[in-house]
């Protein structure tokens, strides 16, 4: 496990990570996401012991990197890949860091194969291209078989056979028992491979939840209702039927309505008593990306000056605590979402008699 106790660092003015708390757990896949310059590299950097904390600490399995006996042969890492002796062979770089460690020969081929460089392994890696890099990078954080994995942007420049093979990989050895830790800006992928997330701005702790958990707190699912087209008032009978429920109705650009505070059954059975029929009644769930967007906006330190959201949220300050990302238990009225489906359970069966059950989501950013 790695556990991070107040985590700060400070480069002269700039303080690149503040006061950062979490622990990584074996057996998942913990993404490591934030915004640009948000502090994950220099995070990777402590935990491997190439940056020491201006304060607090870091340690894996209660050691810090420095204090581990044999480090490689417990923890590998990927930080970047570009830092290769170019003038070596693939298989020449490998045996170099083994033989460093005291690793034996045989593991160099082994990696190369898990990697699927062995046709290129004795080819100069200065022509390598920028996926090859990685996977050569990645083959190098394997090679001491260690039990825990620190990736940095890994999927940097694959091609999108080398992007399933590294989810596959990130889930493998996380299913092995193993310790992975992996940074990534795209967010379709973390979705895919991580299990849990670490998000951090500006430094500072945003959130350290499950992804399906995060993807919850930071979205409002809706309902997408659509009366026929050929029959606008129609249209409009329901929407006033929503309204006058409870429900907050905004038109969709294709003709649809987006409904939130109201569960689909509710929807149906209003549209029914209006004597509406519907050509679509559909449940949309926020994406990574929606909620990771909608959490971040206010601690993106570079954007474009046409960017819509520029300017949208204030930073926060430093010292910021984030609030306790806890899912409430006590249901809360008016917001659209059924409860988690039980095993077993049809998710858009008829909702039990009482108020649809929500967590409230974060108020939008005005
Ligand atoms: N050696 C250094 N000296 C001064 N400032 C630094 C140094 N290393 C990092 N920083 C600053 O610390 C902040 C965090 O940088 P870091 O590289 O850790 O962010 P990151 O989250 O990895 O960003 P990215 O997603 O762009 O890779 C940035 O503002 C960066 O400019």
């Amino acid at each position: 496990m790695i556990e991070a106790v107040g985590l700060t660092k400070r480069y002269g003015a700039k303080t690149a990570v503040y006061n950062l708390s979490f622990q990584v757990r074996p057996g998942a896949v913990t993404g490591f996401l934030g915004p640009n310059g948000a502090g994950k590299s220099t995070t990777m950097r402590m935990i491997l012991g190439l940056d020491q904390p201006t304060q607090g600490h870091v340690t894996i399995g209660g050691r810090t990197f420095r204090q581990l006996p044999n480090a490689p042969r417990q923890v590998g890492a990927l930080l970047d890949a570009k830092a290769v002796h170019g003038g070596r062979s693939a298989r020449n770089h490998l045996l170099s860091l083994a033989q460093l460690s005291g690793i034996p020969a045989r593991r160099v081929d082994e990696v190369l194969g898990v990697v699927g460089l062995q046709d290129v392994a004795k080819k100069r890696s200065n022509g390598f291209s920028l996926g090859m890099g990685q996977r050569l990078g990645i083959a190098a954080a394997l090679l001491g078989d260690p039990q825990v994995l620190l990736f940095d942007e890994p999927v940097n420049g694959l091609d999108p056979e080398g992007i399933l093979w590294v989810r596959n990989l990130m889930k493998q050895l996380a299913a092995e028992g193993r310790t992975v830790l992996v940074s990534s800006h795209l967010m379709s992928e973390m979705a895919l491979t991580a299990d849990h997330l670490i998000v951090i701005g500006r430094g500072q702790l945003l959130a350290d939840m499950s992804v399906k958990d995060f993807i919850s707190h930071n979205s409002a699912d809706f309902a997408r209702v659509r009366a026929p087209h050929t029959e606008p008032q129609q249209r409009e009978k329901l929407s006033a039927a929503l309204t006058e429920a409870g429900g907050q109705v905004m038109p969709e650009p294709d003709g649809a309505l987006r409904v939130t505070g109201l569960a689909l059954p509710q929807i149906s059975d209003l549209a029914y008593s209006a004597e509406v029929r519907l050509w679509e009644l559909s449940p949309h769930q926020a994406s990574l990306e929606e909620a990771y967007m909608r959490m971040t906006q206010g601690a993106v330190d570079y954007r474009s000056t046409t960017d819509q959201k520029s300017g949208l949220m204030q930073q926060p300050p430093m010292g910021y605590v984030p609030p306790q990302q806890q899912i409430p238990q006590v249901p809360q009225e008016g917001w659209y979402a059924p409860p988690p489906p039980q095993p077993g359970q049809n998710p858009y069966a008829a909702a039990p008699a009482g108020p649809p059950v929500m967590p409230r989501p974060p108020p939008p950013p005005t």
